[in-house]
């Protein structure tokens, strides 16, 4: 991540840092994620096709699809590690391309799939990106990570030393450290055990509930995006095929939760949508129509 840089945001309690969300005071309304006709092409692979979706201030939503559907590579380009061949990324209102250094100290990520250094300890791990971050805290955000995931007894272990779960644990707290305003959460709970997953999941939903941080989720654990997502995206072949709430798809496609629903999308009998529509008209559409393909 790039070097912090002062925010001019007034409600920062010390540059750089999420903001804090004032009693009586009105939320951000900026979004946290404007996408618009993003495309991302490897030689003669599209692996992104013209997406356009929205994630507002404080809310979850959730970016869901097979294998090789597109996820990471958006969340690449959201981080700035990819560049997009054509399309714009605005977060929190500003162009990523032409105001990264300024973003990326307001949002983080946590990926199974990104290795920490394994030869050193958690602690000097937390140290290192507290540094790469210019946190002016560091000591105090150390501690506080560590408090809050729970990784007192692991603190002085090598990265390397740990289980899966365990290394979970300890991405999410490097995650946590500028206290981001936007997170981008690859599998957060994968490798984790249903008691401590649970536990994650609530420790996020906190999280959220006390900064306003917005959140965009890749997962394909159904359950968990039931119980945090304000809103889904569905992609399949670099497009999102369809979108809305949890509750809202489980009832237009007729069935008992959203593991069938994706199964449904992932096998092509979307209600009633077509690939490439963007997430606005989505919203707009409707009820299925007559020549919606039902799920059944
Ligand atoms: N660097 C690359 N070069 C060529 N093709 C790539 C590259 N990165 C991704 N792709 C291709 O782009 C498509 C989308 O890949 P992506 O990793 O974004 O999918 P995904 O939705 O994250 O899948 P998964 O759930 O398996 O992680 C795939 O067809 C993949 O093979």
């Amino acid at each position: 991540m790039a070097q912090k840089t002062p925010t001019s945001d007034p409600l920062s309690t010390r540059p750089g840092s999420a903001r804090r969300i004032l009693p009586g005071a009105e939320p951000e309304k900026v979004p946290a994620i404007q996408v618009s006709g993003l495309v991302k092409t490897f030689g003669a692979v599209t692996a992104v096709n013209g997406i356009d979706f929205t994630v507002p201030a404080g809310q979850t939503v959730a970016l869901l699809g097979g294998n090789g559907a597109g996820k990471t590579t958006t969340i690449s380009m959201l981080l700035g590690l990819l560049q997009p061949s054509a399309g714009t990324i605005r977060l929190f209102g500003e162009d990523l391309a032409s105001r990264r250094h300024y973003l990326l100290p307001r949002m983080n990520f946590s990926s199974p799939y990104v290795e920490l250094p394994h030869r050193l300890t958690v602690r000097q791990n937390l140290e290192v990106f507290a540094r790469l971050y210019g946190l002016l805290d560091r000591a105090v955000r150390i501690k506080a990570v560590v408090e809050e995931l729970e990784l007192r007894a692991l603190a002085d272990r090598r990265v390397g030393t740990l289980s899966a779960g365990q290394k979970t644990r300890v991405a999410l707290a490097k995650a946590m450290l500028n206290l981001p305003e936007l997170l981008l959460l690859d599998e957060p709970t994968a490798s984790l055990d249903p008691d401590t997953a649970d536990w994650v999941r609530a420790y996020l939903e906190g999280y959220q509930a006390r900064h306003g941080a917005a959140i965009l989720l890749a997962s394909h654990n159904m359950g968990e995006v039931e119980r945090l997502a304000d809103h889904v995206l569905m992609m399949r072949q670099g497009c999102i095929v369809d979108a809305g709430a949890p509750q809202d798809l489980i009832e237009r496609y007729s069935r008992q939760n959203l593991e069938e629903v994706f199964l449904d999308i992932a096998r092509d009998r979307r209600a009633g949508f077509s690939a490439g529509r963007g997430e606005a008209d989505l919203l707009s559409g409707g009820p299925p129509s007559d020549r919606d393909i039902g799920p059944n």
